[in-house]
C-alpha cells in the first residue's frame, strides 16, 4: 500500500502553491534548478494563453532538502506566482475593506458560472454566490505544484531503479501520431522543442493547424497523451487487491489531472474491439532473457507490472473557458447569459503531458518505496538489484 503521501495546497491567483512529498529515502539528487527545468517544460507547448509568458514559477524548498540530496524527512517545496502583487487584495487571506477591494477592480463577482468547470457546481456545493472561490483552487495552476513533486520523484525513481519517463502528444483533436511510435528518453530534447511534443513531423504540423484554425474560431481543443517509462521492473503493485494493481493507482493519478476524461493502459480501448488472439502479448525467449513479443499490454497483467515499456494514455477535453463564450445563467438575476470569459488558452494538451508524466512518477515512485522499501537510495538500490539478480523464472 502507499508509502509515500503528497499534498498540495494553493490558489491560481494566491501567493503560491505548496506541495510536500512524505516517505522518500535519503541521498535522492534535487535542486531548485531541476525542479525549475521541469516547471518551464509544463509551460510550453503552443496555443497555451497569455498567462503563461507574463508569469513565472519561483521555487523555493522549504524543507527535506540539503546541499542537493534528500534528507529523508518531508520534503515541502513552494512555487510562487509572480502575478501576486496584483491579486494581494482580491486574494488576501484576512479580511480587507470592501473600498479597497473595489480599487483592484478585479473583484467582480463572477456570477456567470463557466460550462465545464467546477463553478457552478461547486458554488452549490460550497453555498458561494460566485465563483472565485471555486474556480480558483480548481484552476489547472495546481498542475505547477503536482510537477514540482513529480520532479522530485523521477529524480528517485532514475538514481534507485533507472525508470526514466517521456511522454508525447498522440492526438489533438483530429489530427494523430502514427501508432507505435515510442519517444525513447533520448528523444525528450526533441520532444521539448516541437510546438505540440509529437516526434512526428506532419503530425506535429497538423496539430498546430488544428490549434490555429481554432484560434480564429474562438473554440478551444482537447488530445491525447501517451506516457512511457521504461526500465520499470517486473513486479510492481499486484493482483491481490484493486486499490494494490498498479493499473487502477495510474489511472486515478491519471484521471485526477484537471480536464482528463479517458485514461488507456496499453492500447486500451482498442483492445476491446479485436480477438483475444491479437491482444496479448505472447511470452517468448530471446538471448536476453524471457520477453513478450508485442507490447499491447501496456507493461502491466493482471495489476503487476511485467518488466516491458510501462505505457498509458490520458485523453484531455478541451478547454472549458472557450472564447466565444458558452450559454450560461447569471446566477444574480436568474437569467440567460453568457460564461465569464477573461483570457484562456486554446490548447493545454503538450502541458498535459508533462503533467501526467509528473502522476506517473509519483505513482512509480510510490510502487518502488513500497516494493523495495530502504531509507536512503544506495539501499533501496541494492534492493532492486538484488530481487532482479535472484528472480526465480528469467
Ligand atoms: C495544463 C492545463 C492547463 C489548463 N488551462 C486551462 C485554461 O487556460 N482555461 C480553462 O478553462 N481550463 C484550463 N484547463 C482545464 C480546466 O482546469 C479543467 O477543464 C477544469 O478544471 C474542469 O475540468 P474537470 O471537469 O476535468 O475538472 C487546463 C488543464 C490543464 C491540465
Ligand atoms: C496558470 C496556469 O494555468 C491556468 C489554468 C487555468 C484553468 O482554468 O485551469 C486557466 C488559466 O488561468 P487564468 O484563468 O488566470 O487565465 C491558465 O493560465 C498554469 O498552468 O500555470
Amino acid at each position: 500500500m502507499s508509502r509515500l503521501r503528497w499534498l498540495t495546497a494553493g490558489e491560481s491567483h494566491g501567493p503560491a502553491l505548496v506541495a510536500t512529498l512524505e516517505g522518500l529515502p535519503a541521498g535522492v539528487p534535487v535542486t531548485t534548478e531541476l525542479v525549475a527545468d521541469h516547471l518551464a517544460r509544463r509551460r510550453l507547448g503552443y496555443g497555451r494563453g497569455a498567462r503563461m509568458k507574463f508569469e513565472r514559477d519561483e521555487v523555493t524548498f522549504l524543507g527535506g532538502v540539503r546541499h542537493g540530496l534528500s534528507l529523508g524527512s518531508p520534503i515541502a517545496v513552494m512555487v510562487g506566482n509572480t502575478e501576486w502583487p496584483k491579486w494581494e487584495k482580491v486574494m488576501s487571506a484576512d479580511p480587507v475593506d470592501p473600498s479597497e477591494l473595489k480599487e483592484t477592480g478585479r473583484n467582480a463577482p463572477l456570477t456567470r458560472p463557466r460550462p465545464g468547470h467546477a463553478d457552478l457546481a461547486g458554488m452549490q456545493k460550497y453555498g458561494f454566490d460566485e465563483a472565485r472561490p471555486i474556480l480558483e483552487r480548481a484552476s489547472a495552476r495546481e498542475t505547477a505544484a503536482r510537477v514540482a513533486l513529480g520532479a522530485v520523484a523521477r529524480s528517485f525513481l532514475k538514481e534507485a531503479a533507472g525508470i526514466e519517463i517521456v511522454s508525447h502528444v498522440i492526438e489533438l483533436a483530429a489530427a494523430k501520431a502514427p501508432y507505435g511510435l515510442y519517444p525513447t528518453p533520448a528523444d525528450v530534447e526533441k520532444l521539448d522543442a516541437d510546438p505540440v511534443r509529437c516526434l512526428d513531423a506532419d503530425a506535429s504540423k497538423a496539430m498546430v493547424a488544428e490549434i490555429d484554425q481554432a484560434h480564429k474560431d474562438g473554440d478551444t481543443l482537447g488530445g491525447v497523451v501517451e506516457v512511457l517509462a521504461y526500465g520499470v521492473p517486473v513486479g510492481l503493485g499486484s493482483h491481490v487487491h484493486w486499490d494494490r494493481r498498479l493499473d487502477a493507482r495510474l489511472a486515478a493519478a491519471l484521471m485526477g489531472i484537471q480536464a482528463i476524461k479517458g485514461v488507456e493502459v496499453g492500447d486500451g480501448f482498442d483492445l476491446a474491439r479485436v480477438p483475444g488472439s491479437k491482444a496479448h502479448d505472447e511470452i517468448v525467449r530471446t538471448g536476453d532473457g524471457i520477453k513478450r513479443a508485442s507490447g499491447r499490454s501496456g507493461g502491466t497483467e493482471g495489476g503487476l507490472t511485467t518488466g516491458e515499456l510501462l505505457r498509458v494514455r490520458a485523453a484531455m477535453k478541451p478547454i472549458a473557458t472557450v472564447p466565444r463564450a458558452l450559454a450560461t445563467i447569471d446566477v444574480a438575476t436568474g437569467e440567460a447569459a453568457a460564461a465569464h470569459h477573461q483570457r484562456s488558452d486554446v490548447c493545454a494538451v503538450p502541458a498535459a503531458g508533462i503533467v501526467a508524466e509528473a502522476m506517473v512518477a509519483l505513482v512509480l515512485a510510490d510502487a518502488v518505496v513500497e516494493k523495495f522499501g530502504g531509507d536512503s537510495v544506495p539501499e533501496t538500490r541494492r534492493n532492486v538489484q538484488s530481487y532482479l539478480d535472484n528472480l526465480n523464472i528469467r
